[in-house]
């Protein structure tokens, strides 16, 4: 049986060991406090508990590293001075990954192997008590292993991390913080400025917090999230920070100027420009946060097809919430995604599709 080890059993430590829940491997969980062991012993997340590292990491096959970003170069110092089991692997959760990039490549001279992850879904709650055995499902999860690591060492690494149910890929870590700081890091600053803007008009009048609804809510969920992670990941992508605030500048003043010059055609192009790459991102189907309830449909030829299937459901009072063409193969045969409220109408309508001829699945 293997060893796995969870330094920092919070939202992230503690969703991947859920997600290890069915695979023959014993959990050993470490954290600075005592009672997040507690709670994650009462909740079943880890098989054991410690408060002494070298303990939790002596015997370890994979050690998962997923305090704040902050604290990562502690527990690398002592892993680095520490006895390990040959041949382990350790793994981060951070959200940056250049900077544990550089502070790790000489571990292989003591016959262990470091290889940067990040799991890109979360939430913006902590602690054990947010942790879900599916909060990895169909998202990506990124892999910076340093090119003379064996590829069957990053491979048994994401054999293991199979059971997270994630699209695990591997980039560059500088890549890597280029565009995670672009499409997540830097829009938690985004939002918490408009935040603290609406939060000092509010001083003065406190219609601002009785009407914030609709947008300002959705554009500033994020600044809910835990304050003392995002210092961390600001401080480890500083320079990228940096570089993208003064292209958001130049944006923020293009449309300014549109709005200074009352130029209506120009603000309709920058709304339309926005709306377009925007209604283009990929959806990701969701894992734990609100399952989705998916099924993928072989289907022989595309035209007319959509109506189709829409009316043989529509008949059976099966609704169907999102219906989207995955793919078209070489010959001609298509898969259709299509969604379901919930449990109970996907599976009706998997024996209705089976039941007329089609080639129904649950995953790509
Ligand atoms: N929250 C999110 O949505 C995501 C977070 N991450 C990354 O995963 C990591 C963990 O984040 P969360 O689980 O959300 O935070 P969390 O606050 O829920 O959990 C962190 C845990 O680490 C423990 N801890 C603090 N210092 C420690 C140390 N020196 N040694 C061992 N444990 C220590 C804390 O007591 C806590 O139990 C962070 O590096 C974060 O950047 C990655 C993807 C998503
Ligand atoms: O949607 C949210 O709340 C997030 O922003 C989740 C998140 C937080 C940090 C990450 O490194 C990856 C994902």
């Amino acid at each position: 049986m293997k060893r796995v080890a969870i330094l920092g059993v919070g939202l992230i430590g503690g969703s991947l060991a859920l997600s290890m829940k069915d695979k023959d491997v014993e959990i050993i969980g470490f954290d600075i406090y005592e009672e997040n062991l507690q709670k994650a012993l009462a909740l079943s997340v880890i098989d054991k508990g410690t408060v002494d590292l070298a303990e939790a990491v002596k015997e370890a096959d994979f050690i998962f590293l997923s305090s704040p970003v902050g604290k990562l170069f502690e527990l690398i110092s002592f892993l680095r001075y520490t006895s390990l089991k040959p041949g382990a692997i350790i793994s981060d959760t951070g959200s940056t990954k250049g900077s544990i990039f550089e502070w790790t490549r000489d571990f292989q001279k003591k016959n262990v192997y470091f290889i940067g992850g990040h799991p890109m879904a979360g939430s913006h709650k902590t602690g054990i008590e947010a942790a879900h055995d599916r909060l990895f499902e169909n998202a990506y999860y990124v892999l910076t292993p340093d090119s003379s690591i064996p590829q069957e060492v990053v491979q048994s690494l994401r054999d293991l991390l199979t059971c997270t149910k994630a699209r695990i890929v591997v980039l560059d870590p500088a890549e890597h913080d280029r565009v995670v700081g672009a499409i997540s890091h830097f829009p938690h600053i985004i939002a918490a400025t408009l935040v603290k803007q609406v939060g000092e008009y509010n001083e003065h009048s406190p219609w601002y917090h009785r009407l914030a609804a609709g947008g300002f809510r959705d554009i500033t969920r994020i600044a809910s999230s835990n304050p003392i992670m995002w210092r961390d990941i600001l401080l480890h992508n500083r320079k990228v920070m940096l570089e993208l605030a003064e292209d958001w500048r130049n944006v923020f003043d293009e449309i300014i100027n549109f709005v200074k010059e009352a130029d209506a055609d120009k603000i309709e192009t920058f709304f339309r420009e926005a709306r377009d790459f925007r209604d283009q991102l990929p959806e990701r189907k969701k894992g734990a946060i609100a399952p989705l309830y998916d099924l993928y449909i072989d289907v022989p030829d595309i035209p007319g097809i959509i109506g189709k299937i829409t009316t043989l459901l529509g008949e059976k009072d099966i609704s169907i919430t999102n219906i989207r063409i995955m793919e078209i193969r070489e010959d001609i045969m298509g898969v259709l995604l299509t969604t379901f409220r919930n449990e109970e109408d996907m599976e009706k309508a998997r024996v209705v599709l089976t039941e007329e001829g089609y080639r129904v699945y649950s995953r790509e």
